[in-house]
């Protein structure tokens, strides 16, 4: 309990101190309730000794106008008190699920990866929820509330009859103890019900987007059969948690509030046998009881929902804590000629094993330089390490002649422009699409003129909506191709230094393939471009081709030295079975 607390403290406490108005505000209002609360049974009691002891009628009259008043002001005060109070719950949850997801927007890559899918969506969508909407709403804000009123309602009891006060009250510890010991047992389970909540989480993120993969293998029934396993587990936990939940909050509660009653009426009616008390305080002392321990449920439930708060606080500040990208942080640069140099780079994305050693090689503007090499080599992780999704292990890349590791990550990253293999669009128009991220406005005639050589108009005008057309999630109505023109055309809108090619042309047919090339050599002729290829054929017309193998260069040239090397390079041509009429041309091209 006090670890909750603590982390309460810690975590949850500071993100109120821009609230403390509106939670002022809102306590002001629960404070109105609450003193209404305290005020009507004390007028029941005036009615009630008016009415059997002083026999005053128009006093019996009076006071049943007032609490037909007081009755209609609470409705009206507990309307906009709940108000404020979810208001407040919202903003929290707003303010978490905002400073969660621009931190996740800048956690570099080699944590994320690290992180089951759904993980973060839970935190963003799920645990603020908890700690916002349901916690500080429902359970902190009214906590204070009703610690207050017990309180105030222990001073009204022992003031009203203080033997009678003393012995209703002293219930109170057993049930603080009974709830003690079921809040611990029940910690353990909350924490096993978040985890595998999350790993429900995880199964239905990786199912949707592998649901092609699932039908072309027909294993619907073996998801089912997972899901079904799953629901099981969750299932059986949230009932006993439920279930124990619920006991200590009525069942228990229920319990001691009777048998608290009974005191009362019972102690209470002996001393009215006795005339030292009259039916009147009785009766106000039973419905204080009664309130007290209303109060009491709800300050033993705080106690549980304080748990499962103090975890969900917790895993959003684990992520929070998460050591982030600074996209601004670094050197602004200048006007720059986008000359790359990779000076004896070595990376390992897992600190283990070594995924590049001793790359070496600059490229300049106005060169086209080709990377090929076996599935696996490393090809890709050259093309990351540039956009400092990573940071090497040992040595430099240099920009200009500048350690890209000093560069701002904004900076940089308006400089080079990439079509990676994974071709990610955004569900909507292909208009929108293509001008995404563009930071200065471009006439539409220019974007049309980029959409013509990368060949985009081509199927954009056969589409009924043309540029308008919604490409669905991910793309998902547009071929591999489309999608990879799209992304080219984007590229080139951009007007980077650098062009960094990453299989981009790998979907199209050789005629489209040509065309563009032609189009990135018209118009990204100046820039420093780096194609990365299986197909011999798209780095054909490269100035200079590294051949990686298991992350090293392994050959260097360009195509026709590469051929007449007769290693990695002619093999790989060879297995491409291309031409021996075309081989021998190529060979001797000069
Ligand atoms: N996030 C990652 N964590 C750990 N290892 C990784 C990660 N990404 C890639 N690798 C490993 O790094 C190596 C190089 O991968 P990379 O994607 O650069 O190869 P590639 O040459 O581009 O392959 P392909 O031609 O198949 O696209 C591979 O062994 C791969 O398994």
């Amino acid at each position: 309990m006090m670890k909750d607390i603590r982390l309460i403290f810690r975590y949850l406490f500071p993100a109120l101190r821009p609230y403390v108005w509106p939670i002022l505000g809102s306590l002001g209002l629960t404070g109105m309730v609450v003193s209404i609360d305290l005020l009507q049974p004390y007028c029941f009691k005036w009615l009630v000794d008016a009415a059997t002891v002083s026999l005053s009628y128009q006093v019996v009259i009076l006071v049943l106008l007032i609490l037909f008043g007081l009755t209609i002001a609470r409705s009206l005060l507990s309307y906009w008190e709940v108000y404020a109070r979810s208001k407040v719950g919202e903003g929290i949850s707003a303010q978490y699920r905002k400073r969660l997801f621009e931190h996740i927007l800048h956690l570099p890559f080699s944590t994320l990866h690290n992180l089951p899918s759904g993980i973060l969506e839970n935190r963003v969508m799920t645990d603020s929820g908890m700690v916002g909407r349901v916690y500080v709403s429902t359970g902190l804000l009214p906590l204070i509330a009703h610690l207050v009123q017990a309180a105030a309602l222990v001073v009204l009891i022992m003031w009203l009859n203080w033997q009678v006060g003393m012995a209703s009250l002293l219930i109170f510890p057993l049930g603080w103890l009974l709830t003690q010991g079921m809040t611990r047992r029940n910690h353990a389970r909350l924490v096993q019900l978040r985890s595998v909540a999350e790993q429900g989480h995880t199964f239905l993120e990786e199912s949707y987007s592998c649901l092609r993969e699932i039908r072309a293998a027909g294993n619907e029934a073996g998801e089912m059969q997972r899901w079904q396993q799953w629901l099981h587990t969750y299932g059986q936990l949230t009932t006993l948690s439920t279930t124990k939940n619920r006991f200590v909050r009525e069942a228990l509660n229920h319990l001691i509030e009777w048998i608290g009653l009974c005191i009362v009426y019972g102690y209470g009616g002996w001393q009215l046998l006795q005339h030292s008390m009259t039916i009147g305080s009785l009766l106000a002392i039973a419905l204080y009881v009664q309130q007290f321990y209303t109060m009491l449920t709800s300050i033993l439930s705080a106690r549980i929902e304080t748990g499962e708060a103090a975890n969900a606080v917790q895993a959003i500040n684990e992520i929070l804590a998460m050591p982030r990208e600074w996209p601004e942080q670094g050197h602004v640069l200048g006007e720059v000629t986008g000359a790359l140099e990779f000076d004896n780079v070595a990376f390992s994305y897992t600190g283990s094993e070594e995924h590049l050693q001793h790359i070496s090689f600059a490229s300049t503007p106005g060169q086209a330089t080709g990377i090929v090499g076996p599935s696996g080599s490393g090809k890709s992780t050259l093309m990351n390490l540039c956009m400092r999704f990573y940071e090497p292990t040992r040595g430099r890349i240099l920009l200009d002649g500048q350690d890209i590791k000093k560069i701002a990550p904004h900076a940089l990253r308006q400089q080079i422009g990439v079509v990676s293999q994974d071709i990610q669009l955004w569900n909507t128009t292909i208009r929108e699409n293509l001008l995404y991220g563009l930071r200065q406005d471009v006439p539409w005639e220019h974007v049309l003129d980029v959409c013509q050589k990368t060949c985009v108009h081509q199927f954009v005008q056969k589409l009924p909506d043309g540029y308008d057309t919604v490409v669905g999630p991910r793309g998902a109505k547009l071929s591999g191709g489309e999608k990879q023109r799209i992304a080219l055309a984007r590229l080139l809108l951009r007007d980077t230094k650098i062009l960094l090619l990453d299989e981009a042309t790998s979907a199209l047919d050789s005629l489209t393939e040509a065309a563009i090339t032609q189009t990135l050599l018209q118009i990204g002729g100046m820039k420093n471009r780096i194609l990365v290829a299986h197909r011999l054929a798209t780095v054909q017309n490269a100035d200079r081709i590294l051949v990686i193998k298991d992350g090293e260069i392994v050959e260097e040239g360009s195509p026709q030295e590469l051929y007449q090397q007769n290693g990695l390079y002619t093999a790989l041509y060879h297995s491409q079975r291309l031409g021996t009429e075309e081989l021998s041309t190529t060979a001797e091209r000069p």
